[in-house]
């Protein structure tokens, strides 16, 4: 089921063509991750998928009745303003003390509700923002580079909350990152973008692919490994193939594991 398709997406600033051509798709239950060097459109895009920006070429459908969640790549808050997370989940709109709790448990942060938010650390913010994404049940969570500023352990954390999240609310990811290895691991489908979309498919698949390493060079395959085999501790499978859905981008990947069992 495509939750959202955009189509030959085209926009254009000051004479210069940001966006060219992009068509993407995103179905149920997936985490999608869409990487590329600085300037190279990704928030761009990603502000015509949500549609606060108008493509000058193509298209964008959304399924009807698409609940989006979204997390900012930051929000700054003024340290003199008193405002616990718990007040924070209340804007724009009052929530029920019990879903608010729910869904700072969801976030990994069920323990700072009474806290600043500008007291809490980097990781612990963006897992509030997190938190108010997760209030309104996504059936797509949109993320732009919601880990900027964390180290990268802390990083990877943060990506494995989200593959948590994407298992409870049974919800498709949506997320742009430069930090490629980290990211890339936690994704089903990686696109990556320079303007146009120069390569796409399963992490194993983009990270061999010429277009990317001429991008962002060969030494990311050795971090992807170490990551994945992390990430592998205490589970039986990679990475949460589990949510039942296929399509032709996972051949690769399938093939891959299967030469593994
Ligand atoms: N309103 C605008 N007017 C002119 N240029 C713009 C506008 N919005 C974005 N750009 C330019 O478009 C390019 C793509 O910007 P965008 O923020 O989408 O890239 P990005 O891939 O998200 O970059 P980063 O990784 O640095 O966040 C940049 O060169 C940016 O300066």
């Amino acid at each position: 089921m495509t939750l959202l398709q955009g189509q030959g997406i085209g926009v254009v600033r000051n004479g210069t063509t940001i966006l060219q051509d992009v068509g993407l798709r995103i179905a149920a239950g997936e985490i999608v991750t869409i990487v590329g060097p600085n300037g190279s459109g990704k928030s761009t895009l990603l502000r015509v998928l949500i549609g606060a920006l108008q493509p000058d070429r193509g298209t964008v459908t959304r399924q009807p009745g698409l609940r989006l969640g979204y997390v900012p790549q930051k929000l700054s808050i003024d340290a003199t303003l008193p405002l616990t997370a718990r007040r924070f989940l209340d804007l724009p709109d009052r929530v029920p003390e019990a879903a608010a709790r729910a869904a700072l448990d969801a976030a990994g942060v069920a323990d700072v509700a009474r806290r600043q938010m500008a007291d809490l650390s980097g990781g612990q913010f963006q897992r509030v923002l997190l938190a108010r994404a997760i209030l309104r049940r996504p059936d797509l969570l949109i993320l732009d580079e919601a880990t900027q500023g964390l180290d990268q352990p802390g990083a990877a954390r943060f990506y494995r909350q989200i593959e948590a999240v994407r298992r409870d609310l049974n919800c498709a990811v949506l997320m742009v990152s430069h930090e490629l290895h980290v990211v890339m691991a936690a994704s089903d489908r990686v696109i990556c973008l320079n303007g146009h979309i120069c390569c796409e498919g399963t992490p194993e698949v983009v990270s061999a692919a010429p277009a990317y390493r001429e991008l962002f060079g060969t030494g990311t395959g050795g971090a992807l490994a170490l990551y994945r085999h992390d990430h592998g501790q205490g589970h039986s499978h990679d990475h949460g193939h589990d949510h039942g859905h296929h399509h032709q981008h996972h051949h690769a990947h399938h093939a891959k594991t299967q030469d593994h069992a």
